[in-house]
């Protein structure tokens, strides 16, 4: 499927669905115990109805409008997980065929997709919802990191009305797997832990700057930030910037062509930031996101409608005001 790398975990493979899942598809949902709680699967499940929703996610996944993955162990089918979006929010959805319940598989396969969610899509947050007696699922929504949201009630194919639910709903900042995470620092001293990193604004001819978002799999994934890394034992600021803007952009940059703007002195939980912020106007090369982030060329004006990282709020303004 163009535009979708399936996501690996330790146990699992997600990938789009494809016709001939059909047949182990329907044979794992259609079954009372998976069906009765999941809102949108009736019960019993007709054949047809499998290859027809499996061509429907395809087209949901070309257009962007919805993530629904077979969930795939040692090559097999065991069970499926989406996304269903809704502006800035996802609805998360999942369920596992009962012969591979207890391994703790929706929870590896539900923190995976909803991490690689926030980190890449235009997200705010992502819901789900269970029963109020499905304990099972509940579970698995407060282990990866979802807080709960109230009561409600949700209308259940299966059930055939309306039933009891309980709302959960993560954002980047509940899930484990994107929180900030501490960095090892390059200066240590008792209490003091210094870890100095190396930024730089690029700007353009047109007067923007570019900004690059952190790929998932870093500490503070999805947000935007001027491109730039940790200053290694042995290298200048400047070294470890042309060093950085050279493996992350593909661009070469001289020294003299790097000016010291102002600098970000902020406190993360295990490790204070010092970050020298410079502006560089020249490089030589073409701009590309060599680690798989994406990038922008932003207006000054509209730098603050980017989510960046605490550390980085004043640069911005400072940034708005200079350019
Ligand atoms: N490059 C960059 N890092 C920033 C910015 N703002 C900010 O808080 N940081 C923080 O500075 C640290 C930079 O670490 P990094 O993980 O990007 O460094 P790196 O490229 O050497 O990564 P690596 O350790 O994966 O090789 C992170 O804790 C990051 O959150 C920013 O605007 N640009």
């Amino acid at each position: 499927m163009p535009g979708f790398a399936p996501l690996v975990t330790s146990r699992l493979l997600l990938r789009p669905l494809r016709p001939e899942d059909a047949p182990d598809l329907h044979r794992l949902v259609n079954d009372w115990d998976i069906a009765k709680n999941l809102a949108h699967v009736p019960f019993p499940y007709p054949r047809d109805l499998a290859d027809r929703w499996i061509a429907d996610t395809a087209e949901r996944l070309a257009a962007g409008r919805g993530y629904s993955l077979a969930i795939e162990r040692d090559g097999a089918l065991v069970g499926c997980i989406g996304l269903t979006m809704a502006g800035e929010e996802a609805e998360l959805g999942y369920w596992i065929g009962r012969r591979y319940w207890g391994q703790g598989l929706a929870a590896e396969a539900a923190g995976r997709l909803a991490a690689w969610a926030l980190a890449t899509l235009p997200l705010r947050r992502i819901r789900a919802e269970a029963l109020v007696d499905n304990a099972r699922s509940i579970a698995v929504l407060r282990r990866i990191g979802f807080s709960e949201a109230g009561e409600g009630e949700a209308e259940f194919a299966s059930r055939g009305g309306m039933m009891p639910v309980l709302r959960f709903v993560a954002t980047r900042e509940s899930l484990p797997a994107l929180a900030p995470t501490p960095v090892a620092p390059v200066a240590e001293a008792p209490g003091l832990r210094i870890l100095l990193v190396a930024a730089c604004a690029l700007i353009d001819s047109d007067g923007r700057v570019l900004l690059a978002r952190r790929p998932e799999g870093k500490p503070l994934a999805g947000l935007w930030e001027f491109p730039g890394g940790k200053v290694a034992p042995g290298e200048t600021p400047e070294d470890a910037l042309i060093r950085e803007l050279q493996e992350e952009l593909g661009i070469e940059v001289a020294s003299p062509c790097l000016a010291p703007f102002t600098f970000a002195s902020h406190a993360y939980p295990g490790f204070h930031l010092l970050m020298p912020l410079y502006l560089c106007r020249r490089w030589q090369g073409k701009v590309t996101g060599r680690e798989g982030q994406a990038l922008a060329w932003v207006r000054p004006d509209k730098l603050g409608t980017y989510q960046m990282p605490p550390a980085d709020v004043p640069l911005v303004a400072l940034l708005r005001d200079f350019l």
